[in-house]
């Protein structure tokens, strides 16, 4: 495609048609699969700008080639459960784009697991690991297993079955998976077992998120949900703004909630509300972080028992209305599309100054409109929670060093990581003609990083 004249009429319009033909093709060949259409419908319309200000991108086909994974492995995954009878699920690892270095991304059970939504998390993956700035390309994968109600021994046998099958296609410069949701410690324990016993080594930089007592990072576990609040806190700072004295709702009790929820009380919020897949807890005097990691990450109880213990909380049936608790900030830190437009209402009517996405694309595309329209500060996930994946490529590199940090050097290196962010997110969202839209931000900065690898390694 020749382009001579920029930023005129004619290059406009040819830079949008390129933009809707494309997303066109996408739709075609991805029929069907809504949570991959609405990330990818996200992305394009933030890139708008950058064709007009880059044809090179255009000419060398970008669009069409980051929104089509490298590889999409599907397999069976049979396992026998505690009662002998043998069980089918089904295991995925999408493997996105390696421009910036080996596949990385986490590994999700859960019943809702399907590729639509393996391939939503891998692509959101390529934008976010290229902010971190750290050598790692994008990758997800997972299975439509459920660990709820499974024994110890049943998760063993079901990782194992999974693994020895992954196995054939991950290695510390290949692809590096690490947990998401339903993935902890235990399976990453499981799963780096059986990978050494298969290939009858030490390889230590093919997990992350590993335990600290063998191979792990120090403040990984920490790492997404203290970072989502290190880029609120950014977010805040140019509003001349801060964390203490504010009121604060956190969706989910899981490993992201809990930390987000640690950090916001130390740089001194109150967390008032907190929630499972199954309800939310209210508690006027604060969320107390010690019980809630004592239900979910040491007894597996519902966020309901916290009832017993504090008995000024209420509990209330049913997660999603947990927005409806006021507050001046929230943090969507349980699932994709937990925070609709409905929400949002309610929240931008009980003041809510600020919102920082935990989880991977927990708002809707209405929510996050309405949230931008009535100029709430708004932190997206592909940057707001870059924050684990930033540790995970930490611990790659302690591995590869045989070495290991202290916590207090980890934590360090993740404030600035999340700074940095931040500052590309508001650059980009500046020089690209919408300042303080740091969704626009994150998605061209992270697609510049991107876009600029693959023109640099030719087409293929
Ligand atoms: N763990 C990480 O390092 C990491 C990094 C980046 C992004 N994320 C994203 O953060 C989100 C949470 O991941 P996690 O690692 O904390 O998982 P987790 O399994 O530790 O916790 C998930 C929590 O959400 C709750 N939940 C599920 N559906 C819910 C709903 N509809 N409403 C309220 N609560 C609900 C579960 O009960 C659980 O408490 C996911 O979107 C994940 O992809 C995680």
């Amino acid at each position: 495609m020749e382009i001579t004249t920029r930023n005129n009429t004619e290059y406009k319009s040819k830079a949008n048609d390129y933009v809707h033909e494309v997303f066109q093709l996408v739709k075609d060949r991805n029929q069907g699969e809504k949570e991959f259409l609405q990330a990818t419908r996200e992305i394009f319309d933030s890139l708008r700008p950058v064709f007009l200000k880059h044809p090179e991108y255009i000419h060398n086909g970008i669009l069409e080639r980051i929104t089509e994974p490298d590889r999409v492995i599907t397999f069976r995954v049979a396992w026998e459960d505690d009662t002998g009878k043998v069980q089918v699920n089904r295991g995925f690892r999408v493997q996105f784009n390696n421009s910036l270095g080996p596949y990385k991304g986490g590994i999700r059970f859960h019943p809702t697991v399907n590729s639509s939504i393996m391939k939503f998390l891998a692509f959101e993956q390529t934008f976010k690991n290229a902010l971190t700035g750290q050598p790692i390309g994008a990758g997800k994968g997972g299975s439509d297993f459920n660990p709820k109600g499974k024994s110890e021994r049943e998760i063993m046998r079901f990782t194992q079955s999974f693994i020895t099958e992954l196995s054939k296609y991950i290695g510390p410069d290949m692809d590096v998976p690490a947990g998401d949701i339903g993935v902890g410690k235990r399976e990453i324990g499981y799963m780096f077992g059986q990978y050494n016993r298969l290939r009858g080594g030490y390889e230590a930089g093919v997990f992350t998120g590993k335990d600290p007592n063998h191979g792990g990072s120090l403040g990984r576990k920490e790492a997404t949900g203290y970072g989502t609040v290190y880029f609120v806190e950014e977010m805040l700072k140019t509003a001349n703004d801060s964390f203490e004295g504010k009121k604060v709702v956190v969706s989910g009790s899981g490993n992201v909630a809990i930390y987000a929820m640690e950090k916001a009380i130390e740089l001194g919020a109150l967390v008032l509300a907190c929630s499972d897949s199954n309800g939310y807890i209210y508690d006027p005097n604060g969320i107390d972080v010690e019980t809630i990691k004592q239900l979910k990450e040491f007894d597996s109880k519902r966020i309901k028992e916290y009832t017993k213990v504090h008995k000024n909380a209420v509990y209330h049936e049913g997660c999603m209305d947990i927005w409806s608790v006021a507050c001046d900030i929230a943090l969507p830190c349980a699932t994709q599309n937990e925070m609709a437009k409905d929400d949002a209402i309610i929240l931008i009517q009980n003041g809510v100054k600020a919102i920082g996405e935990g989880a991977n694309m927990p708002c809707t595309e209405d929510a996050i409109l309405a949230f931008q329209a009535s100029g709430v500060l708004f932190a997206p996930a592909k940057a707001a929670n870059a924050g684990g994946v930033a540790v995970s490529a930490m611990e790659m590199s302690q591995n590869s060093m045989r070495l290991s940090w202290t916590v207090e050097e980890v934590d360090e290196k993740l404030k600035q990581v999340m700074k940095n962010i931040y500052t590309s997110c508001y650059n980009a969202a500046e020089s690209y003609g919408h300042p303080g839209n740091l969704v626009i931000g994150a998605n061209i900065a992270g697609f510049l990083k991107v876009a600029d690898a693959m023109v640099a390694h030719g087409i293929h």
